[in-house]
């Protein structure tokens, strides 16, 4: 087990902008730690930095109070999950499981009885002797995270490892990452684009944006604080949504706010449908109705404010909502937010 210190790491490739632009973390001793933001923001290059697979430009990496800016990876004492599983076709689960043990002259007794205490834990005794090619998705990355386990590393590091999962799969495995890492209480970084993912498997979430830190902190803070417009947006579904307050086209009480921010947000769950013309609420805005989604249990309403400003909100069960509706939602000020022209929250 380990704790994990980045302090102003940075990254340019040959020939490249800076693309990590000074990252400091300390992700503690057993936590999971997601690495979440759009493709292209670094979240691959971070991870692959701390694993030892891409250089540092600057700045320093430890990982349990050692400084491994220039260890090899296999000196690192971390084990990788990649999304394509990295099995070898030609070896049995069992095989595959003690490669990397017996690369590491492990004693033949201690490899069999770690296999057998992963495998009893990933539930694959019975496919030990079988090859990866005769195994679903899900299985080979279960086997995969065997890889990683039978090593007892001090950190795990997971690389997107269930995008070539199908979506029902994918929950149940993410479930299954979180058990067996609550389990073993081995500290973890894991890579991904899906907020939602994020979301469920953190226990503090970093929101990375070109190569910089937008914020950190754990799903519900970054929930229902978000540093930033950019974090407002990209945690939540559908996301928040922001109102130009020079634009108009919606009423706020004098006091709903304080200060004079630049832009106002309301996350879709937080929008509640009114009488028509009511105005009680802190925010009020009469909406034209464009499209209703029936997603399952609730339905998604989009519109547009008087503004021409779009705006979605979300309603229980199948909506009477219709096409060209007019209506009035509103929110308390409790679930406003608040930012400044540069997107930094107010308040
Ligand atoms: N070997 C490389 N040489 C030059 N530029 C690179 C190299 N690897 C990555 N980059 C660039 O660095 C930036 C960050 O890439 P990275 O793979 O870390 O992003 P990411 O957040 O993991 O994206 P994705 O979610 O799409 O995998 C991108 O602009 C990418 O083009």
């Amino acid at each position: 087990m380990a704790q994990i210190t980045l302090n102003n790491v940075r990254k340019t490739y040959s020939g490249a902008l800076e693309t990590i632009k000074g990252v400091s973390l300390d992700i503690a001793d057993g936590e999971l730690l997601v690495l979440v933001g759009p493709s292209g923001c670094g979240k691959s290059t971070l991870l692959r930095m701390i694993a030892g697979l891409e250089s540092i430009s600057s700045g320093e990496i430890s990982i349990g109070g050692r400084v491994v800016n220039t260890l090899e990876p296999s000196e690192r004492d971390i084990a990788m999950v990649f999304q394509n599983y990295a099995l070898y076709p030609h070896m049995t689960v069992r095989q595959n499981l003690a490669y990397g043990l017996k690369n590491r002259n492990t004693p033949a007794a201690v490899i069999d009885e770690r296999i057998k205490k992963a495998a009893a834990t990933l539930e694959i005794e019975q496919y030990l002797e079988r090859k990866p090619r005769q195994l679903s998705g899900g299985q080979r990355q279960r086997v995969a995270m065997g890889r990683a386990i039978v090593r007892e590393p001090s950190a795990f590091l997971f690389d997107e490892p269930l995008s070539n999962l199908d979506a029902k799969l994918r929950v149940q495995m993410r479930v299954e990452i979180k058990r067996l890492q609550r389990a073993l209480g081995t500290t973890s970084v894991y890579v991904t684009h899906d907020q939602m993912e994020a979301m469920t498997l953190a226990d503090r979430l970093v929101v990375l944006n070109g190569g910089k830190i937008e914020q950190v902190g754990t799903p519900i803070e970054l929930y229902e604080r978000p540093a930033t417009t950019f974090v407002a947006t990209f945690i939540g579904s559908p996301s928040m949504n922001l109102f130009d307050v020079s634009r108009g086209g919606f009423q706020l009480k004098p006091d709903a706010i304080a200060g004079a921010p630049a832009t106002v947000g309301v996350r879709p769950e937080d929008l509640k449908l009114l009488e028509p013309g009511s105005n009680d609420r802190a925010f009020t805005a009469n909406v034209t109705v464009g499209a209703v989604e029936l997603v399952g249990a609730e339905s998604y309403v989009y519109g547009s404010l008087a503004s021409g400003a779009d705006i979605v909100f979300r309603v229980s069960g199948r909506s009477r909502i219709a096409t060209g509706d007019n209506l009035t939602v509103g929110a308390d000020a409790a679930d406003l937010h608040a930012f400044e022209a540069s997107g930094a929250r107010v308040g």
